[in-house]
């Protein structure tokens, strides 16, 4: 995909002045309650119209202003999911699915319904009533009814918000699958930092109604420190377990991890949060963490009386926070070696 968007809107007292270019299949729009993702959306959909500038993704020209060309919504043929899914209430779920596709032209239908029902788990749903679906339940058919209609881009504005911690959670593995399997280019929003660490490579930052930067997801993660109650939150995808005593053991690049939780899907999700990293200059002769793993220092970030230390281990990367009192101690700096210990309750699953 390449969008190439420069768009300007006053609503009100609010200007919008956005500015950038992406080729990225998922991105991220991240910025402050009020800074303008919403209405960013609204323009590229053809929900609302800029004032000036213009918007063209790939090959074709969805709106200019200096050449009068503004293509309505269904011509642009880009999907939105809002946070609260609108589903129809008046018909039943299949009906809800089938909606947008019956309506889709024959050499756009690209994808297979009932492949996709099975992907977003939205097959033994088809024949419930719309009204008794849970609001994750709700979220994959909307997901679904919209995919049916084969966008060329697909717009999910704050899609988790609205769900629960466990459900949200649920839903991601769905939207990965999905999104990997089908190769629709994706725009999304959301104030979670963790989600869009899960669902997307590059990130658009949103303020004042401007794009102020843009970068990898990881790297903007890395140098954000104002994450809430916790810290850089590493993401651990494991596959199945082992037995090992009273404990389980996991294959992670070329470590092995031990864990108090068991893996019994073929992916698991686990987080890290850095703070429960403690890192030694050597091997320690004795200690309870039931992880030690010989690492080495890429780069050092630092903020205030924290320091972030980006560490390689066993091909894997891994995030360990410190204070600087002890990145001075330790004689930690680009290229060195310490030994990182983990404790085996210190990895939560994510799913
Ligand atoms: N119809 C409107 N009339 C007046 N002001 C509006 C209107 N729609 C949006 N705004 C203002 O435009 C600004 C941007 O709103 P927008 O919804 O795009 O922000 P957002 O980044 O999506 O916020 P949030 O994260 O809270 O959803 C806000 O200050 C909002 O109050």
């Amino acid at each position: 995909m390449e969008l190439d968007v420069h768009v300007q809107k006053k609503i009100g007292d609010f200007h919008l002045d956005c500015t950038f270019s992406l080729s990225a299949s998922r991105a991220g729009v991240f910025g402050p309650s009020g800074s303008g993702k919403s209405t960013l959306m609204h323009l590229l959909a053809g929900l609302a119209t800029a004032d000036n500038g213009h918007i063209r993704l790939d090959d074709q020209i969805l709106f200019d202003s200096s050449r009068k060309i503004n293509k309505r919504p269904e011509e642009r043929r880009i999907g939105v999911v809002f946070q609260h899914a609108h589903l129809f209430p008046h018909m039943s779920v299949r009906q809800n699915l089938l909606y947008g596709y019956s309506r889709t032209a024959r050499k756009e239908r690209k994808i297979e319904p009932e492949g996709l029902f099975k992907v977003l788990g939205v097959d033994v749903l088809k024949d419930r009533d719309v009204t008794t679906l849970s609001g994750g339940e709700r979220q994959r058919v909307a997901l679904a009814r919209t995919l049916l209609t084969c966008p060329r881009l697909i717009l999910m504005d704050e899609p988790l918000s609205g769900l629960d911690e466990e459900r949200k959670f649920q839903i991601i593995p769905y939207l990965e699958r999905v999104f990997g399997e089908y190769s629709i280019p994706l725009i999304f929003i959301s104030h979670s930092l963790l989600e869009m660490r899960m669902m997307t490579e590059e990130l658009l930052v949103m303020e004042q109604g401007s794009i102020t930067r843009q970068l990898e997801t990881e790297s903007f993660a890395r140098t954000t420190w104002d994450t809430g109650r916790k810290g850089y939150i590493n993401l651990i995808s494991l596959g199945l377990s082992q037995r090992h005593h009273d404990l389980f053991s996991y294959n992670w690049g070329d470590n092995c991890l031990i864990l108090t939780e068991p893996g019994e899907a073929p992916e698991n999700l686990f987080e890290l949060d850095a703070r429960e990293i403690i890192l030694f200059k050597r091997h320690p002769e004795a200690t309870s963490a039931r992880n030690l793993l010989q690492c080495k220092v890429l780069q050092v970030y630092m903020s205030g009386n924290r320091a972030r230390v980006e560490l390689e281990t066993g091909g894997k990367s891994l995030i360990a926070q410190i204070v600087p009192e002890s990145v001075r101690e330790l004689g930690i700096e680009k290229g060195s070696e310490v030994v990182a210990a983990i404790k085996a309750s210190a990895f939560s699953r994510i799913f």
